[in-house]
């Protein structure tokens, strides 16, 4: 997308503290690690998206003359923070896995190391990004799983809420499975293919739908493609259709033809329409559903034997409608002083929410066979042997302590800024999509089911541990 400048987009309470952090230390370094605690949907797990974004983002970070004019007249900052950040410069390092990446609870997306003020200033827009892309492309991969290979339209545009949620969203969504999207604006910023079919309103401007049809297929007599549910699917909708395409036929156009049914049971009037449309001689036309369909829906039609060729989704995608949220949280692990790396935690009454102290990296563990056996968080600076101690993060797992064993380890994440200088070739959505769908397929097949899956192991080393456990401990005990 084009350049926008965000830098304002923040709660203000990250510029105050930046004005202090200012005032008291400029130099002071502090590490941030963005990670969520909880898979939307129970689902075993998310798709990481929003890199490319991000990178846009953090790539024009700038205050314009009218940003420090209003932020003067507040009367809350320092003159001399003014100046700073009229000439800001940015110079954190960026880590973070690739996008399209299966993440999971409490693994690190993204590492921010940086000036503490520079770095407290982008937790709002990370996140605002990560969790929404994140989540949207999490929930096309659900739908899209239970299409079970049929095609999968983005069709939401409409219910989004707002233009960056149906642009962004849609790339997100193709990340995640869809095989297009019918956003124009998201398939040319995004190199994508736009696609969809007609509306009601074409058919309905005629004086008959038969004479829409035609109409239509004189303009697309190469891609006819036909809506059939305005007054009556069986009994007109698809006779029409066939109609049309008989007439396609005699002019020697052999397709491709197909229908789209928006409302009435699906299962029922797909399989009346195939039989129709079989017995006409048009194996081969397709058969689109569309209307308020989820995973759920597709996945209960597809049971009862719906005859569908693809799907057009919309509203329940693109707002992630059965679980809104993806809860991400951006988290202070460490600071720097005198070239010293000092581990930072933040207690809560649950052991969930009580953050991972210390600068690390996650790694995937694959096995001799290349499945993904889970994921270990080493210490920055830390290397395992074969065959070491790992702990599983999560305290509800009946066995904490495993074996390292012979799995090669692979790191997530990736440098993404060096001192504020982006170091990082992102590669393009489809190319995104496609390691997206490389990497699912590494993972424990009973990870990715919709209901009750697995739950894939994240790990940390015995340094983590011990380090988290001897904290708490320090702060409890005083
Ligand atoms: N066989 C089926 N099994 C489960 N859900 C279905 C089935 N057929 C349709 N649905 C879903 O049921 C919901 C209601 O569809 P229906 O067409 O009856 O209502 P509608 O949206 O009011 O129709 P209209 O678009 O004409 O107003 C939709 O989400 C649709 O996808
Ligand atoms: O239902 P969704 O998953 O969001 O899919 C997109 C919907 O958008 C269009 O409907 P339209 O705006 O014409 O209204 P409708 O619900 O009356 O069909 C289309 O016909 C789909 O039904
Ligand atoms: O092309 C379509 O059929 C379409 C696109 C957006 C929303 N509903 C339908």
């Amino acid at each position: 997308m084009k350049t926008r400048n965000l830098t304002l987009l923040l709660d203000f309470y990250e510029l105050t503290m930046a004005n202090g952090f200012f005032k008291e230390n400029p130099e002071k370094i502090g590490y941030f690690d963005l990670y969520f605690r909880k898979v939307p949907d129970q689902g075993g797990l998310v798709v990481y998206t929003g890199l490319d974004q991000v990178i846009n983002y953090l790539s024009n970070l700038y205050f314009s003359d009218s940003d420090i004019k209003f932020l003067r007249q507040l009367g809350t900052f320092e003159e001399k923070f003014l100046k700073y950040l009229e000439n800001f410069d940015f110079k954190c390092d960026v880590w973070s896995m690739k996008e399209g990446t299966p993440a999971f609870p409490n693994e690190p997306l993204l590492t921010v190391r940086g000036p503490l003020l520079q770095a407290q200033l982008l937790e709002t827009m990370l996140l605002n990004i990560i969790n929404h892309e994140s989540l949207i492309a999490t929930k096309a991969r659900r739908v899209c799983m239970v299409a079970h290979g049929r095609k999968v339209m983005e069709f939401g545009s409409r219910r989004a809420q707002g233009a960056d949620a149906a642009t962004y969203g849609a790339r997100a969504a193709v990340i995640g499975g869809c095989f297009g999207t019918a956003n124009v604006l998201s398939a040319k910023e995004f190199g994508l293919k736009p696609m969809g079919t007609m509306a009601h309103s074409w058919v309905q401007s005629f004086p008959s739908e038969i004479e829409a049809f035609e109409a239509w297929m004189r303009v697309y007599p190469h891609n006819c493609l036909l809506l059939v549910d305005t007054y009556d699917v069986l009994n007109s909708g698809v006779p029409h259709a066939i109609e049309v395409f008989r007439q396609l036929k005699r002019q020697g156009i052999d397709g491709p033809f197909g229908i789209r049914i928006d409302s009435g049971d699906i299962t029922y009037l797909t399989r009346q329409a195939r039989k129709m449309l079989d017995q006409a001689g048009f194996e081969s036309a397709t058969i689109t559903i569309s209307n308020a369909l989820d995973e759920e829906v597709i996945q209960n039609v597809l049971e009862e034997g719906a005859q569908v060729d693809s799907f057009g989704v919309g509203e329940k995608m693109i707002t992630a409608a059965s679980d809104p949220v993806l809860s991400g949280v951006y988290k202070m692990v460490a600071i720097q002083e005198e070239g010293k790396i000092i581990p930072k935690i933040k207690l809560s009454n649950t052991v969930e929410k009580t953050t991972i102290p210390g600068f690390k990296h996650p790694y995937r563990l694959y096995d001799e066979e290349g499945k993904a056996r889970g994921d270990l968080l080493l210490a920055a600076d830390e290397k395992v042997r074969a065959n070491s101690r790992i702990y599983n993060s999560d305290p509800n797992k009946t066995i904490q302590i495993r074996r390292l064993k012979n799995w090669k380890l692979k790191p997530l994440h990736q440098q993404i800024y060096t001192a504020g200088k982006l170091v990082y070739q992102q590669p393009k959505t489809l190319e995104v999509k496609a390691y997206s769908q490389a990497k699912v397929k590494e993972l424990p097949e009973a990870c990715l089911r919709l209901k009750n899956p697995d739950i894939y192991d994240v790990f940390w080393s015995k340094r983590i541990r011990e380090l988290r456990t001897k904290m708490i401990e320090e702060f409890t005990s005083k």
